[in-house]
């Protein structure tokens, strides 16, 4: 069958949205799916903050992936910030894929998302929900099995999908049932385009990531990076021969306390060098120049619970 072939179907597209308890492996689902980098992943819990867009494309459909902070109980105003965005999101998209990872029991994290999920789906126009049973390279069979009637149990999936993002385990079927809940319609971006996420919320997600990566305790809940401009140096760079120019990056990283700043900058400023060094790779790559990434530490005071601070950090 063609796409000249009247009898093709038409063509579809619309938004799907993940979401899931922290560290559910909705991340890493998003870029097994669109395939290129786009979301953080750093291994501990709550790091996605921005609702960062990947595109599918297929001659037959365009699926845009809508990556969510994880929904959870609030606990401070920015949870309660992030649960408005998640709960606005969910209105709006064409299908949600609840993400629960086959490694852990159905718990009540799990139990008070599907509780949310049921609310929605008594709405007037019920978005459906499809059940994705995520890091199934983890578990054998048998538990696998167990898991997905467990989640059958949680509440009415249109689909329980097992996938693995790490092995490709399903990756496909995924897609094709994310697929097969869009609406008709054109493709909404053009093709090639993977994220219409602004750069310098890119390169913030990649500096936050470097400068998560390894520390433990509060540090993924007391971090926040802002980018302070990006610039391309005088003088560097040729457009005759092509050679790009030298992008002086300038980032803020703030933290609420000052031991928490120490940590960022470890020993006589090792650990910040190290972050810098990381980050710059990743911010060369995405942006497909040379750079010189300029970070700093900053301390703001409880951010997390001042509305003032949370607005100019971007919230
Ligand atoms: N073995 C295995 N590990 C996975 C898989 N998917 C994700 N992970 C790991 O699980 C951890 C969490 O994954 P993320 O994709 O960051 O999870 P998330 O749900 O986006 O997390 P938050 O942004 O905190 O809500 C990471 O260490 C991933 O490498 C998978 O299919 N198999």
């Amino acid at each position: 069958m063609t796409q000249n072939d009247p009898a093709a179907p038409e063509h579809k597209s619309g938004f799907a949205c993940f979401v899931g308890r922290p560290n559910a492996g909705k991340s890493t689902l998003t870029n097994a799916l669109v395939g290129q980098k786009v979301a953080i992943t750093s291994g501990r819990p709550q790091t996605t903050r921005h609702t960062i867009r990947g595109i599918v494309h297929r001659p037959d459909a365009q699926l845009i992936l809508v990556d969510t902070p994880g929904l959870h109980r609030p606990r401070t105003l920015l949870g309660e910030r992030l649960n408005d965005l998640v709960r606005e999101t969910l209105a709006q998209v064409d299908v949600i894929a609840f993400c629960l990872p086959a490694d852990q029991k159905v718990g009540p994290g799990d139990k008070y998302i599907a509780a949310q999920l049921a609310d929605l789906m008594k709405g007037r126009r019920p978005t459906p929900v499809v059940a994705v049973v995520t890091k199934a390279d983890l578990v054998d069979r048998e538990t696998l099995t167990k898991h997905l009637l467990a989640v059958d149990q949680l509440g009415e999936w249109q689909d329980i999908v097992p996938v693995s993002a790490v092995d490709g385990f399903q990756v496909e079927v995924l897609e094709q049932v994310l697929v097969k809940h869009l609406p008709k319609g054109p493709e909404l971006y053009p093709g090639g385009e993977l994220t219409d996420e602004p750069e310098a919320v890119m390169v913030a997600e990649l500096v936050r990531e470097a400068a998560l990566e390894g520390v433990r305790d509060e540090l993924p809940h007391s971090l926040a990076v802002v980018v302070d401009e990006i610039l391309p140096r005088e003088g560097s760079g040729n457009p005759a021969t092509g050679k790009p120019p030298l992008l002086d990056v300038r980032v803020n990283l703030f933290v609420e306390r000052d031991s928490q700043k120490a940590i960022i900058i470890g020993r006589g400023g090792s650990r910040l060098r190290h972050v810098g060094t990381e980050a710059r790779k990743g911010i060369e790559a995405l942006l497909g120049a040379r750079v010189y990434l300029d970070l700093h530490v900053k301390v703001a005071k409880d951010w997390q619970r001042d509305p003032k601070q949370l607005r100019r950090l971007g919230f």
